[in-house]
């Protein structure tokens, strides 16, 4: 055991194996090494943070798991686990982290997504140009593994709007996109001298418990949450603008599966993976089945139907199926059936 894990701030805590799902058929197969795994969480306020950091507690223990962000957390997140305020764009402080608490693993969440980039260009070249700048820098120097998700962003209108593969012609349009493209190929740059480096392409996000962090697919998280209150939505996309889409838990599950890949196994750096693809329309007739009398007008907004309509509508994740074993468990109907039952347990059908 190194040194700084024996002078760690936190004291080091062997965890039972708490094995969930197909993840989890998968981890029986991971080593002592891995059980002394020690993972850093940037980002971990947004909507994918919490979730990344209940799974993986469950899996490597509750103090092997550190969440940090910039935000103050709740009194239940800080309940949960240990949490840190660490800004990406401060490098000095992030090396810190690693060495004090013995980091292993980087999730690296912290960005600025689609909708909210374009409104501040600046701060988004900042905090996804520069952040992963130092998140990439000290990952490289400590030896440790990196995931840091791109997305479906990082294609343009020239990609293929079908049945997009992991290797086409990218040329985004948004700032967001052109800072993915920047950091998957300086991530698989940084992996041909050593560095671990993982990225999958995620669709947009669908889950219940977080506020989404600002994309132009948050409309398919917000229609829940509005229909569920006053069964009414009002939709800032068109209503057959159709995008790929994935359930918190199927696209959760994907990062830590793929993280947990043994290295030499895997022929790319950046993957895609997707789950279903929907227009809100089509979201609509699904949701009618809970909510018959539901009411939605579609008042779409400029900026952010021209960034929807920039992106593919179907993703071809067949390489992610084939390496490394992806399949998603939820298709539309089971999303919304779960989205409605945690957001609106009194509906019925
Ligand atoms: N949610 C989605 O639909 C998708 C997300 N992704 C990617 O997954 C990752 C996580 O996304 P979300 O959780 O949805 O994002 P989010 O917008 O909900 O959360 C991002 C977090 O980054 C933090 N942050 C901002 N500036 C920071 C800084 N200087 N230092 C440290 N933290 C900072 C924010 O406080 C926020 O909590 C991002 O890289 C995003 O591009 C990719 C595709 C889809
Ligand atoms: C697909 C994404 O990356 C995100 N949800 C966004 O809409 O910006």
């Amino acid at each position: 055991m190194s040194l700084s894990r024996l002078f760690s701030p936190l004291s080091f805590s062997r965890r039972g194996l708490c094995l969930v799902g197909k993840a989890s058929q998968r981890s029986a197969s991971t080593n002592d090494a891995d059980n002394n795994r020690r993972v850093l969480i940037t980002g971990g306020m947004g909507q994918l943070g919490t979730g990344m950091a209940k799974i993986m507690r469950n899996k490597y223990g509750n103090d092997n798991v550190i969440l940090s962000d910039i935000k103050k957390p709740t009194q239940e997140i800080l309940s949960q686990g240990p949490y840190l305020y660490a800004d990406v764009l401060d490098i000095k402080h992030l090396n810190s982290i690693v060495v004090n608490y013995g980091i292993d693993w980087v999730v690296h969440f912290s960005a600025l997504l689609s909708a909210v980039g374009e409104l501040n260009p600046r701060k988004a070249l900042e905090v996804n140009v520069d952040g992963f700048h130092n998140i990439v820098e000290s990952s490289s120097f400590h030896k440790l593994r990196l995931f840091s998700p791109s997305t479906i962003g990082a294609f343009g209108p020239d990609s293929p709007k079908v049945l997009c593969p992991d290797l086409t012609i990218m040329r985004p349009r948004t700032v967001y996109g052109v800072s993915k493209v920047h950091m998957e190929l300086l991530g698989e740059y940084y992996s041909q001298h050593g560095l671990d480096f993982r990225s999958l392409r995620f669709p947009g996000v669908i889950g219940a418990d977080t506020e989404p962090g600002g994309g132009t697919t948050d409309y398919a998280v917000h229609i829940f949450h509005s229909v569920a209150k006053t069964g009414h939505y009002s939709c800032f996309l068109k209503k057959d603008t159709r995008l790929p889409m994935i359930y918190i838990d199927d696209c959760l599950r994907a990062a830590v599966e793929f993280m947990e890949f043994p290295s030499e196994a895997l022929t790319q750096r950046t993957y895609n993976v997707t789950a279903m693809s929907f227009s809100p329309e089509e979201l609509v007739e699904e949701m009618k089945r809970y909510y018959p009398k539901m009411r939605v007008d579609y008042e779409p907004d400029e900026r952010k139907q021209s960034i929807a309509e920039s992106w593919p509508q179907v993703l071809d994740d067949i390489r992610a199926r084939s390496d490394w074993g992806w399949k998603p468990d939820y298709d539309i109907s089971r999303m919304v059936k779960v989205m409605i039952e945690k957001i609106d347990p009194n509906s019925t059908l």
